[in-house]
């Protein structure tokens, strides 16, 4: 008689990146468990529904908290998460259990197709005065603002697909997205220009967590934590737990203008680099450190120090100005300065 087999239920987003991550995940984690069925339940979150208010004025956990209800009423027994979309603060009860190997986590350029097919602009630098930037992240527009000032941003909402769409329609001459998602979703044509640290003519460094997926499971539930454990990954784990500590620690969100970059310099020796920028480019606090880790904890720490370091140097107070702006409901749209 066939083994009885075992239903996991999966939950996420049911945005299409969001539906490939799961597929992803599922590919990975059956030959693993081939008498195991995952049944994924996908849905929207208010970051999904409303596409049109600001990212910002939607607060935290807009793309989770939906989810998370699920969770915690036991009709999922953990969730695919885009990990730079977690809080750094979980909700009481939730873990994060597996952090996956990361995707590139760059930011990069998608050019409006018509420029991209006549050559006409190939880089940020190539750009004209008054140009029109897509993107509604805090900070990617305030990093860019101060590499490139002469651009004009504008909010840009809505999935891979219909950002690309209004990008290729709209008035926008660019946008900004992170490569993962486009390299998940096979547009990897459409990258004009690749952002980080060392970008000729200037770059960025990424948001938390990007590039990597974050499986959240429920607290003390070892038996789903079992079942997913195959998929994580150690180094990407550190270097993501260093990471959120950073923003955790400047009492940042999902919408705050901090860019972080990690890189494994040698074995165990984890450089991490991190910036605070002002809304308007015009002020900013760069540090960086590189530390032995082997541990969660270590990254942790390293992640404190670090922001402790930036916050010393005036990260606290630019960030002070963006949070009095966001309860004085001021300028929550990257156009709006
Ligand atoms: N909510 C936006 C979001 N969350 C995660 C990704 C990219 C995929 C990843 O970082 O793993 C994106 C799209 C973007 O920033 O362009």
């Amino acid at each position: 008689m066939s083994e009885q087999k075992q239903t996991v239920h999966i939950g996420t987003r049911r945005s299409a990146l969001a539906l490939r991550q799961v597929d992803l995940v599922i590919a990975a984690l059956q030959p693993h468990h081939p008498n195991v069925h995952f049944q994924v339940h996908a849905l929207a979150t208010l970051g999904d529904k409303n596409q049109t208010a600001s990212l910002p004025s939607l607060g935290k956990g807009l793309w989770t908290n939906e989810l998370e209800a699920k969770l915690f009423n036991n009709e999922v027994d953990f969730i695919v998460h885009c990990l730079k979309d977690v809080p750094t603060t979980l909700p009481e009860g939730g873990k994060i259990g597996v952090v996956t190997e990361r995707e590139d986590p760059r930011d990069v350029v998608v050019m409006k197709k018509k420029w991209a097919d006549e050559g006409k602009y190939k880089v940020l630098a190539d750009l004209p005065q008054g140009a029109v930037v897509g993107t509604s992240s805090v900070r990617r527009a305030a990093q860019l603002r101060r590499q490139y000032p002469r651009l004009v941003f504008k909010d840009v909402r809505g999935n891979i697909e219909t950002r690309m769409r209004k990008c290729d329609e709209e008035d926008y001459d660019c946008i900004i997205l992170a490569a993962a998602g486009l390299l998940r979703m096979g547009y990897d044509e459409r990258i004009a220009q690749w952002l980080d640290s060392t970008t000729e003519g200037g770059g960025m460094l990424h948001a938390v967590g990007q590039g990597a997926l974050a499986m959240e499971v429920r607290e003390g539930d070892e038996k789903t934590l079992e079942i997913i454990k195959p998929l994580c990954h150690e180094k990407t784990m550190l270097a993501t737990f260093a990471e959120r500590a950073v923003m955790r620690s400047l009492e940042g969100g999902c919408s705050v203008p901090i860019g972080v970059e990690t890189k494994w310099v040698e074995d165990n020796k984890l450089q991490l680099k991190a910036t605070v920028v002002s809304l308007d480019g015009k002020q900013s606090v760069d540090g960086q450190t590189v530390e032995l880790v082997k541990t969660i904890e270590e990254a942790e720490e390293m992640g404190r120090k670090l922001a402790e370091d930036l916050a010393k140097r005036g990260a606290q107070n630019i960030l002070d100005v963006v949070n009095q702006g966001r309860a004085s409901g001021g300028a929550l749209k990257v156009g709006d300065l």
